[in-house]
């Protein structure tokens, strides 16, 4: 069994903790927070040891009825893996920590490519992750990107690929994050963070994103266009969604043409926090024009893609697995997940 300790247990956190221990081959060891919460008592509750970052605090939490296991370093010292999902920047501080303890450790995409000096997604470069000690799985965004263009690439080949991100405000437990009435160009510049952070993945494309940030919480949306080196057809590029396990098609006929409504159908699904682990492209979006010229439209939850990749690269770093297909036909089972 691959010990995991999840350090940093919020959106992503708590997510993964609960990805991995429904693997048959790994067992969660710990979880971390900083406070006392609702979501520190849940993971009580769901029986995972929790440990803080500031042990003097331990009295809060034991005040607001948490147990408390121990402190962060006593948890990285009982793992093989650790997850990190600080927020963006606070995952830094901690490699030191890593480092000492001499343990693996794969951080989330708020953190710097070269931090873990690679970056990941299980169809790209599983491989390459097995038996690495330090790999960063890129942002929910350009996991969603590189799936596409991977799969998209390998058939037909790929000249460019041009994508905007029309992007959620905040998640929706967050109060803190907005815009409230307002588009705003994230970043103003252009390219946004995507395109280059696609190359850190395939890194022998030609492409560049825009983005922006909208009122609102479900999910990303992505405009996308590739142009193809050889001729495609929409049926041939609509069987390739179909084929993949980390990608669905939301399908013509059911009436979903917007982001509450794909999360709407998650949640009747029955799927836990009405979560889409999927890229969701819309099957009447994908369009071929002039042969080579593909377009549609993609929706990301930004909550979930990311923790069925994270799930993967913990599996290469422990390194008993090396086949892509087989570690994540092995996720997806174990979370009872196929695309929609
Ligand atoms: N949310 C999203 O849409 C996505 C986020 N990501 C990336 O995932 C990472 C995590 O993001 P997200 O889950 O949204 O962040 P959250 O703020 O939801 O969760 C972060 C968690 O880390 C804990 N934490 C903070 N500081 C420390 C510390 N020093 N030691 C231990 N735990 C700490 C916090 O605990 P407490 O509350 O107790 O302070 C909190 O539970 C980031 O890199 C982000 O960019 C990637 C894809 C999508
Ligand atoms: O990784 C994400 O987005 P990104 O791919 O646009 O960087 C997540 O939605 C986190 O974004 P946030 O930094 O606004 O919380």
């Amino acid at each position: 069994m691959i010990k995991v300790a999840v350090n940093g247990y919020g959106t992503i956190g708590k997510r993964v903790a609960d990805a991995v221990s429904a693997q048959k081959d790994m067992e969660i060891i710990g979880v971390s927070k900083t406070r006392p919460s609702s979501e520190a008592l849940v993971a009580n509750k769901r029986g995972y040891p929790l440990y803080i970052a500031d042990i003097s605090k331990k009295q809060a939490f034991e005040a607001a009825g948490i147990k408390v296991a121990g402190s962060v370093e006593e948890m990285i010292q009982k793992a093989d893996v650790v997850v990190d999902a600080t927020p963006g920047g606070v995952g830094e501080k901690n490699k030191a920590l890593y480092e000492k303890y001499g343990k693996k450790a794969a951080w989330e995409g708020g953190e710097k490519h070269e931090l873990a000096g690679f970056s990941f997604n299980s169809s790209c470069n599983y491989k390459e992750a097995v038996g690495r000690q330090f790999v960063r799985v890129v942002s929910c965004n350009t996991t969603g990107l590189c799936r596409i263009i991977n799969e998209i690439k390998n058939e037909f080949g790929v000249n460019k690929v041009r994508a905007t991100m029309v992007r959620r405000g905040s998640d929706p437990g967050g109060i803190k994050k907005g815009p409230v009435d307002a588009v705003v160009l994230n970043p103003v510049t252009i390219p946004s963070h995507h395109g280059p952070d696609v190359l850190t993945v395939i890194p022998d494309i030609d492409i560049v994103t825009t983005a922006m940030i909208v009122p609102t919480t479900f999910m990303h949306m992505h405009v996308v266009q590739m142009d193809l080196k050889n001729p495609a057809t929409v049926e041939r590029v609509l069987e390739l969604i179909e084929a993949n396990p980390r990608i669905g098609l939301v399908r013509e006929g059911l009436g979903i043409t917007s982001t509450a409504e794909i999360k709407e159908y998650a949640s009747d699904l029955g799927r836990p926090r009405a979560d889409l682990w999927e890229s969701c492209i819309f099957e009447e979006s994908v369009s071929v024009l002039n042969e080579t010229e593909l377009y549609f439209f993609q929706a990301i939850h930004q909550e979930a893609d990311v923790v069925v990749e994270t799930v993967d690269a913990i599996r290469a770093m422990a390194g008993e697995v090396v086949d892509p297909a087989e570690s994540i036909k092995m996720t997806n089972e174990a979370l009872g997940f196929t695309p929609i």
